[in-house]
């Protein structure tokens, strides 16, 4: 598989470009006209710094407004066409983009559009260069990938062909398999984006909005499937049109970038096994999730014990230790639950280090899967980076890749002694504290927060490696700004994380990142089986709920319709409502920890599929009143 990608999609000069693109693995690059003309290097220079790098130039582009010109126009666009051929030469590429005509000069007819690419294609072909077009979705006659290939075909030229960008097909819901038809040698080059749905003029959505295969909501996984059926295998380019990766870090994106596309095929070769030409690396498939074994915070001794506190309000106590590392194994209640929390006090290592730089924090979880190994092997291969750490005797070596913000994902699973873990590395506490069982089950869902620009890049590495899928972005409305949440959920929903991007530093979670220092968990939500007696079990051990404005209770009674009598415990125990078809949800939260950390409790009744987006403005509002102001000493 040769992969590719437009210099547009990536931010910096043209030399980071390069840099970035070739550390992250692809083999070629698109130049982008823009990108070569802002350069102080000749078009020699900027070959060899290609070509340097390992990469090749697989397209030059954009050449506008070309076919279906009236004279002199036309002639001026010939004329224009030859210096470019030069300018081809000299950087050392043999193939150019021309996208549909959008001028209102340009005359309509499919024959007088084919001629001229006849005769360009007589001019290209005396250089030895080849031409591919492409029908811009706004295209004045032009914008439609079948009228492209009707003009390619009656052009009736070798060194004319067609060029696919998933985009322009897909934003205007065009039927992808009207490309299956298409032989696979007359289509010069792929073009891939993704974008988010929005109602937008189509010019604008594709030159702010694109994003990254798997990022956005195109079926792009379709298109490319139609693609793969007419026997293409030339390269797969990414051409990102992105107002945020254009400030974003070069080198980010295009890991991102490689990322996409080998998820993209991984999927594609899956589907249509054995039909696809272009050769696809060979990796585990997604990984399904069997449910989250553990979350492992950082700390020192201090707050280790203000975080065991609060725990032990929530029915955790701490029973069992690690045989030979300061790290505790907290509980629910004296029997083990599903729920296993660990914290981590060490002096050393990367629990310690991550302590120094982020304070006390949920540095790392770990989760169930059918084969640890190759979950290992899978994000690898999507350019993920293993984590490792050197490990004691009698330890176990728990394969783990490195998650948000300098996060860590462990891996357990039961065809190996991973699943042993807490017997192996720990001890029984000889003086287990009994306490009352709060009734909490399971992790219902982690929390994420992260500055908003880099949500992309988590949505991507969480659905490329797991099988789980994304839910629409929603927006939940802070005093201090809006934060963007989207949620990432396999189906059984064994594992359910929440992303939360923050745009301004007055949010609650833009409070988080930069107090904590950067990405990382800001709540985890437990799962309890009856809301009600675990609210009051945790009373009776001293947890302190988040208050919740009565206003609230008027509302929701106002809202659902609820009976007085269910008003009036919600408002008791300071529990939030919600309610979908398929059920109903019920959440209660903690005080904060630290900068805006947080645990919730919630109940799902039924098949409610959500996370309360509805309630989160009223939480965070409360939270705000109650979070002490900044620069106080923590009590
Ligand atoms: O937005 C544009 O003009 C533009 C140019 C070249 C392309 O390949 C494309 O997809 C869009
Ligand atoms: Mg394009």
């Amino acid at each position: 598989m040769k992969t590719s990608i437009a210099t547009v999609s990536i931010s910096g000069d043209l030399r980071e470009k390069l840099a970035a693109i070739a550390a992250a693995g692809f083999d070629g690059v698109e130049i982008f006209e823009n990108d070569f003309l802002a350069f102080d290097g000749t078009p020699a220079e900027v070959g060899r710094m290609i070509r340097d790098h390992g990469l090749e130039i697989t397209l030059f582009q954009p050449f506008r407004d070309f076919e279906g010109l009236p004279e002199p126009q036309r002639s001026r666009a010939f004329d224009r066409a030859e210096r470019k051929f030069d300018l081809m030469a000299e950087l050392g590429t043999d193939l150019m983009l021309v996208c549909s005509n959008v001028s209102p000069t340009a005359l309509g007819g499919i024959d007088r559009a084919a001629a001229d690419f006849h005769e360009l294609g007589e001019r290209a072909a005396r250089r030895g260069l080849r031409v591919g077009y492409e029908a811009l979705a706004w295209g004045r006659h032009i914008n439609d990938h079948r009228d492209a290939w009707e003009i390619v075909r009656r052009a009736d030229h070798p060194n004319i062909g067609l060029i696919l960008d998933s985009f322009h097909t897909l934003a205007r819901k065009l039927d992808v398999e009207t490309i299956r038809a298409i032989p696979g040698d007359r289509i010069f080059i792929v073009q891939l984006a993704d974008a988010p749905c929005m109602e937008m003029d189509l010019l604008s959505w594709s030159r702010h909005y694109r994003n990254m295969p798997g990022q956005g909501d195109l079926p792009v996984v379709d298109f490319m499937r139609a693609v793969a059926a007419t026997g293409y295998d030339g390269p797969l380019s990414l051409e990102i049109f992105n107002d945020q990766f254009r400030g974003g870090s070069p080198k980010s994106i295009a890991v991102d970038g490689r990322r996409a596309l080998v998820n993209l095929m991984d999927q594609v070769r899956r589907i249509e096994p054995g039909t696809i030409a272009i050769d696809v690396p060979d990796m585990p498939e997604r990984i399904p999730v069997e449910g989250v074994e553990f979350v492992e915070f950082a700390a020192n001794d201090e707050e280790a014990d203000e975080l065991g506190h609060l725990l032990s309000t929530m029915g955790f106590a701490p029973q069992a230790k690690h045989r030979n590392k300061d790290v505790v194994l907290w509980r629910q209640g004296p029997s083990a639950s599903g729920i296993n929390i660990v914290i981590n006090t060490e002096h050393e290592g990367f629990a310690h280090s991550s302590y120094l730089v982020h304070g006390t924090n949920a540095y790392a979880f770990g989760i169930r899967v059918e084969d640890a190994q190759a979950t290992v092997a899978r994000a690898r291969a999507l350019g993920v980076e293993p984590f490792e750490q050197k490990h004691g005797p009698g330890e176990l070596a728990i394969p783990a890749i490195r998650g948000v913000g300098g996060g860590v994902i462990y891996f357990i699973d039961s065809r190996s002694e991973l699943s042993r873990v807490w017997d192996i590395e720990f001890a029984p506490l000889p003086e287990r504290k009994t306490t009352v069982d709060a009734g909490l089950v399971a992790v219902d869902h982690i929390a994420q927060t992260m500055n908003y620009e880099e949500m992309l890049t988590w949505i991507l590495f969480y659905t490329a490696i797991f099988r789980t899928r994304k839910s629409p972005m929603v927006d939940v409305v802070d005093p201090g700004g809006l934060v963007r949440s989207q949620v990432i959920e396999s189906e059984n929903g064994a594992l359910r994380l929440t992303l939360n991007g923050a745009e301004s530093r007055r949010t609650l979670a833009g409070h988080f990142i930069a107090e904590s220092f950067g990405s990382s968990v800001q709540h985890l939500a437990f799962a309890s089986r009856d809301i009600f007696a675990s609210a009051a079990a945790m009373r009776k051990l001293g947890f302190r709920p988040l208050e919740i404005s009565p206003n609230y209770y008027d509302d929701l009674e106002a809202r659902f319709g609820i009976d007085a009598a269910l008003s009036q415990q919600l408002r008791s125990h300071n529990i939030l409502y919600d309610r979908d078809e398929g059920g109903e949800y019920f959440q209660l939260y903690s005080t904060n920890y630290g900068e805006g950390f947080f645990f919730e409790i919630v109940e799902r009744r039924g098949e409610y599929r959500g996370y309360g987006a509805a309630n989160a403005s009223f939480r965070i509002a409360a939270q705000k009143r109650e979070l002490r102001p900044a620069g106080m000493p923590k009590s």
